[in-house]
């Protein structure tokens, strides 16, 4: 079995007395595409959080790529950053940049490249995410779908082995919605990525993820394939996929 690239383990997380993950177990394979789907405020944005160190689990265990990340200093963090790519739900573009330079910005950060070496770079990934020709425009002249392209183009600057998604395709019209699941898809073929899509579109899961697990009051309750999901007698995956009343999914969701 390939190896585990995201691993955790029983992770806790309380907000005061509030906890939010309770026990979160999760395994996501090397180049997997997992999706984690769940009803509005189960945690799935804390998972990423805890994966990029921006919060620190309040138990459990959390592995990246074999290392224990459970509880690192800031310094041991930013080692662990450079590998990770974040694509968020609000785009999260700098306004003052134009497209390319928001491109670039990473690859400055990362890397001493010549100005030729960048240009080339910032060109091949803008082609990658069909932004080419908008490379001169301003994120305020840009739709959702544009900054969500730019916004995956940023995070695969410096290469990444992971990718972390938050609600990608949230805001975004069907259309829109489908061409940044496919490129989703595509940039893990490409670019060989293991990712987590964090997302309530079941689409978006259908065309881009390998795996899907269902998170309910801060646990996960179900893994298995999009297939598997689409045709699951679970009550708790029906309730949520289908959003129908089924008996004992609504309770749980509550
Ligand atoms: N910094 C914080 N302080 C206190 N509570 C927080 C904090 N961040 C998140 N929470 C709470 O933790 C819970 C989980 O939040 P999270 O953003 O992970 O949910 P989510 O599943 O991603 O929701 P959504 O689908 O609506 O984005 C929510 O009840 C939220 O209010």
């Amino acid at each position: 079995m390939a190896e585990s690239v995201i691993s955790l383990q029983g992770v806790e997380l309380a907000f005061g007395e509030k906890k939010v993950l309770q026990g979160v177990d999760l395994e996501v394979k090397k180049g997997e595409t997992m999706a984690v789907i769940g009803p509005s405020g189960t945690g799935k944005s804390t998972i990423l959080k805890v994966l990029i160190g921006l919060l620190e689990p309040t138990g459990g265990k959390v592995c990246i790529e074999g290392q224990d990340v459970s509880h690192l200093t800031e310094e041991e963090w930013n080692e662990i950053r450079k590998h990770i790519g974040m694509v968020f739900q609000y785009s999260a573009l700098f306004d003052f940049l134009d497209v390319g330079e928001n491109v670039a910005f990473g690859l400055r950060q990362h890397f001493r490249l010549q100005e030729e070496e960048i240009r080339q770079k910032v060109d091949e990934l803008l082609q990658d995410v069909g932004m080419l020709d908008a490379k001169g425009m301003y994120p305020v002249e840009l739709s959702g779908g544009m900054k969500k392209r730019v916004s995956l183009a940023r995070a695969l600057a410096f290469g990444p082995r992971i990718v972390l998604y938050d609600e990608p395709t949230a805001g975004l019209d069907p259309i829109r919605m489908m061409n940044i699941s496919r490129l989703i898809r595509k940039t893990q073929r490409k670019h060989k990525v293991t990712s987590i899509l964090v997302t309530h579109d079941m689409d978006s899961v259908y065309e881009a993820a390998d795996r899907v697990a269902l998170i309910n009051n801060g646990k996960i309750v179900a893994v298995g394939t999009p297939e598997e999901f689409k045709y699951s007698e679970n009550p708790l995956i029906r309730g949520f996929i289908t959003g129908e009343e089924i008996a004992g999914a609504t309770e749980a969701f509550r």
